[in-house]
């Protein structure tokens, strides 16, 4: 059975020739950091100081859509950053500046920004401090939020379970290492090297969603779906093998999917991280897009995007490297057994 929110009702309509309700902005690992162009660990080069200007064009371009398009109560009313704000490699006496720069760009942007944690804020700046320079609005680094009636928001904390991020000897750190051990045998946990398939993911660069947010997750889908709401899953992380390499999914996603599942509620799960981006469809209907990352354009390229939100779907609208998507409702029942 296919179930739509309310103001899904009679509209059935392509995205073509329509208004969208609202669109929001996204961009997904600036990785700022004010040194020379480098290289990934696998060579891929990497513009640490471009990638600003590629935000400052997002910026631009999510304004101006405003100002083109000033319809009543939609347009690009906020904007998601998927994570890793500033790379691993800015010095650490630099961090801040470093994330307060590309935070000053965001608030440049008329509406609020969303932020979440990625592995290389947390290589950089201890939690705590990230989550309030991110303003995150709850306090901690999961939340989730209502932009429009009939739609809920809900970004993850990635590294809420992770092996960085704590402090050394904290207990979530040390648990987060044995489970690392217990699944990759490699001296240095970064390297997947030996793994198969999916087990490839098991790496300290990512990461998983502990057992109080999953309960958190849980429950805000539940009322999202009571509401008969559209949730959008936002994610470093990204929770599906179609649309991610292996080396890059979050450990647990099996574990999420089963939750984003049960209550048959969630569109869309966005996600940063695997910076080659990627797109699927989940057995349930369930679109998954990770998002291209803005550190890898060379000068002269882009890669952010704006999100049309319709009744009967979203479109993403990609600029320069990152493909446009176009992502109709297919949300089902809700599953009330786990498989
Ligand atoms: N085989 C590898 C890969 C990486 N490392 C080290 O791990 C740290 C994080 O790697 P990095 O590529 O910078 O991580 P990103 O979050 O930018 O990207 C994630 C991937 O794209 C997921 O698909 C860094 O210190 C690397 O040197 C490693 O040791 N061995």
């Amino acid at each position: 059975m296919l179930v739509q929110p309310p103001n899904a009702v009679a509209v059935r309509a392509t995205a073509a020739g329509k208004e969208p309700l609202f669109s929001f902005g996204v961009i997904a690992d600036v990785q700022y950091a004010d040194i020379p162009d480098g290289r990934s660990f696998l060579g891929v080069p990497r513009y640490y100081r471009h990638s600003l200007t590629i935000l400052q064009r997002a910026v631009r371009s999510w304004n101006a859509h405003n100002h083109k398009h000033p319809v009543a109560g939609g347009g690009v009313r906020f904007c998601v950053n998927f994570g890793d704000i500033v790379d691993g490699f800015c010095p650490k006496d630099r961090s801040l500046a470093a994330v307060q720069a590309v935070v000053a760009e965001f608030d440049r942007f008329h509406g609020p920004a969303y932020h979440m944690l990625g592995n290389h804020c947390l290589y950089n700046l201890p939690r705590s401090k990230l989550v309030s320079l991110l303003r995150m609005p709850s306090g901690r680094a999961y939340y989730d939020f209502s932009p429009f009636p009939g739609y809920r928001f809900v970004v993850l904390d990635a590294y809420d379970f992770s092996a960085v991020g704590w402090p050394r000897g904290h207990p979530v750190a040390a648990a987060a290492r044995r489970f690392l051990d217990e699944r990759n045998p490699n001296a240095d946990k970064n390297s997947p090297s030996g793994l198969a398939g999916v087990d490839r993911r098991f790496v300290m660069f990512n990461g998983a969603v502990g057992e109080a947010q999953l309960r958190w997750l849980d429950g805000v889908l539940r009322g999202a779906a009571r509401r008969r709401e559209a949730a959008v899953v936002c994610s470093h992380l990204p929770l599906h093998p179609g649309a991610a390499s292996p080396s890059g999914l979050m450990w647990n996603y099996e574990e999420v999917m089963r939750v984003v599942h049960r209550h048959g509620c969630v569109a869309a799960c966005l996600a940063g991280h695997d910076h080659r981006g990627g797109y699927g469809v989940d057995a349930r209907g369930v679109h998954h897009r990770t998002l291209e990352a803005a550190l890898e354009c060379p000068p002269g390229t882009d890669a952010f995007g704006r999100v049309d939100v319709y009744p009967d779907g979203l479109t993403l609208v990609g600029a320069g490297r990152m493909g446009s998507t176009d992502m109709r409702l297919q949300l089902h029942s809700p599953v009330t057994e786990l498989s």
